[in-house]
């Protein structure tokens, strides 16, 4: 008889690792069915996407889900895990229904791998381990557990790389795949459930993750993976095959039976073609012939399924998941600890978005530096230091605005991974980078602020010229602060990475108009005025401009010359900015800051609650 795999030597039961719980996963799904609004139509439709998909995973074993695109493999996956329950029928485990504490004995390793790309892969594995491994377990046993996993599936030459991403090179796609994997092992999960593992890797890549699946099912676990178009030694690793075509069974058993039991039903595999291939290519339904032809392996499926695996026999109730079901979590503080620290550590590390930011606080600082050098003070200048005070608040709203626009959205999906993993709740994921950024939000305005300052010279004409420079450096980064919180409060609530910079301008231009300088306070539209409220801007414009004039005791005016002003005071009585104190417009830009911060939390949970 002709063969079609090739022997593969597999590390078989010796390494099976008696600690896992063996846990077997059977499912009944009668369908599942999704209600969508169709876009040419506005119509709602209901469309099946399973239908009649039964099956059983038994610990050991290595289950590959395959099928057509659009078959609808992860739709059973998301069911199979519990992160879809909307449908009919049942998932058992161990013959009793899923139960929460059960969740902590599976993981879902997911297609995209997402990390912070500044960690290296140590460094993420050991904050990970804090995060999710019980709080009971010391920082050894953590340290233990990571190097573990490390060993096992093949990082540990790469434990000091760089994650990387697309623009900055790092490890490689195949030890990405390896570290989503290990990330889910540190909890030592009996089931795994991994979507396209594959993707985007080469054969041989394809092939040492596949290994590695294999090893994790030999170890006793259960592993269940969707997996699209597998070479022919991929194919030969599975131990069972679900072959799902239009949301219904099409053969479930044995992987290395599948040649012979579709040779019984007429589908002869050619030799040396990859049997993957074939299936794949005979179970599709493209026209009304192979409609017929699927249509006749359906129904043979459905006269002859059998689901032989034998169901394992540890109670359930005997199960202690190594995540310690009573006390999963570790507690708000440590959660709090962990991720700023961890989100410190990774802001420090991109070397080039600080040195980019540090850089145009310079360029643009030297830039405004030397338009307006060492201006002097007269009537004519008068015009050039508003411009100037302006310019400053502006510049520093709008760059710490503009860089959360996109970061945040950039970061999301990383976040709502986690948080579906059940390692943190998004407040306190929000409430970590809200502390853990804001040194970032004093840093830069000094540096820009330091040039800047002493090429105008702003200092000439104060008593104290060092008292003045630290108001302004408070202002400054009173209005960084307060517009990192519009950036928060936008990109928590667009969420895209492409819309919020759009979206966050036309929020921050209004803002803008009434900061103070472009309209008169005494001119702004009566159903205008809240924006001139909300306007970082303006108190920050405002705050500066009393900082400054208070120190002008007398504006040179020559006889006979219609003088604007003749001291500072006047200046801030004709341009309305003589309304309040500093320490007022101060504890204003603290409230609306706080104001911001607050929105983008409640726009963060909406977001969350919509992916629920
Ligand atoms: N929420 C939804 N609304 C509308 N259609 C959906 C929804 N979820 C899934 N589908 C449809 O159900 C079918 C199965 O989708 P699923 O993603 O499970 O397929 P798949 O086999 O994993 O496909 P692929 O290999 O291309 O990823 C597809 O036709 C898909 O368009």
């Amino acid at each position: 008889m002709t063969t079609h795999f090739i022997e593969i030597p597999s590390p078989r039961p010796e390494a099976v690792v008696d600690d896992i719980p063996k846990l077997t996963l059977e499912w009944h799904i009668q369908d599942r069915t999704v209600t969508f609004k169709n876009p040419a139509t506005k119509e709602k439709e209901s469309k099946a996407i399973l239908s009649d998909v039964h099956g059983i995973a038994a610990p050991g074993q290595f289950v590959a889900i395959m099928g057509p695109s659009g078959a609808g493999k992860s739709s059973l996956l998301d069911i199979l895990s519990g992160r879809v329950k909307d449908f009919n029928g049942s998932v058992l485990v161990n013959g009793q229904k899923w139960d929460r504490r059960m969740t902590q004995c599976t993981c879902y390793v997911i297609q995209d791998d997402l990390f912070y790309h500044t960690l290296t892969v140590k460094e993420h594995l050991l904050y990970q381990a804090d995060l999710r491994m019980a709080p009971s377990t010391t920082l050894a046993q953590r340290e233990a557990r990571v190097h573990a996993v490390m060993e096992q599936l093949g990082l540990l030459k790469c434990q000091d790389s760089f994650i990387g991403n697309a623009s900055n090179r790092g490890i490689s796609g195949g030890e990405r795949k390896r570290l989503s994997l290990a990330t889910e092992l540190l909890t030592n999960p009996s089931i795994l459930f991994v979507d396209e593992p594959t993707s985007g890797l080469d054969s041989f890549m394809a092939e040492s993750v596949v290994h590695e699946l294999q090893k994790l099912a030999n170890e006793g676990r259960t592993v269940i993976a969707t997996i699209h178009q597998p070479s022919s030694q991929i194919f030969a690793m599975f131990d069972m095959l679900y072959l799902l075509t239009n949301g219904r069974t099409i053969y479930y058993g044995k992987a290395n039976q599948t040649v012979d039991y579709f040779k019984a039903k007429g589908l002869n595999c050619p030799s040396y073609m990859n049997p993957s291939d074939y299936f794949m290519r005979e179970i599709i339904i493209a026209d009304p012939s192979s409609t017929e032809k699927v249509g006749h392996l359906l129904d043979a499926w459905k006269n002859q399924e059998a689901l032989q695996s034998e169901v394992s026999t540890e109670k359930l109730s005997d199960i202690v998941p190594m995540t310690d079901g009573a006390n999963l979590h570790i507690g708000l503080m440590m959660q709090l600890k962990v991720l700023c620290q961890r989100n410190i550590r990774r802001l420090l590390r991109d070397k080039m978005a600080f040195r980019a930011r540090f850089g145009q606080s310079i360029v643009i600082a030297l830039l405004a530096g030397l338009i307006y050098l060492r201006l002097d003070m007269s009537q004519s200048a008068i015009q050039s230091y508003l411009g100037a005070l302006f310019f400053i608040t502006l510049n520093q709203g709008m760059l710490a605005a503009n860089s959360e626009f996109v970061l945040i959205p950039l970061e999301l999906p990383i976040m709502l991974r986690e948080y579906e993993a059940g390692l943190y709740g998004s407040t306190m994921w929000y409430i970590a980078k809200n502390i853990s950024e804001l040194l970032v939000q004093f840093f830069f305005p000094m540096v820009f602020l330091l040039p800047l300052y002493y090429l105008i010279g702003f200092g000439r004409f104060s008593n104290d010229s060092t008292d003045l420079f630290f108001t302004f450096y408070l202002i400054l980064s009173l209005v960084t602060s307060a517009s990192v919180g519009i950036g928060y409060m936008v990109s928590c609530a667009v969420r895209r990475a492409d819309l919020a910079p759009m979206i966050g301008i036309v929020t921050l231009m209004p803002f803008v108009l009434f900061g103070g300088l472009l309209v008169n306070t005494d001119d702004t539209p009566v159903y205008f005025i809240w924006l001139e409220y909300l306007s970082p801007i303006k108190y920050g414009y405002r705050a500066l401009n009393r900082a400054f004039w208070t120190t002008i005791p007398s504006i040179p005016c020559a006889a006979g010359q219609r003088c604007a002003a003749v001291n500072g005071l006047q200046v801030l009585e004709n341009a309305s900015l003589n309304e309040h104190s500093l320490l007022y417009d101060s504890l204003l830009l603290i409230a609306i800051n706080i104001g911001f911060r607050f929105l983008g939390l409640i726009a963060l949970l909406f977001t969350v609650h919509k992916k629920k």
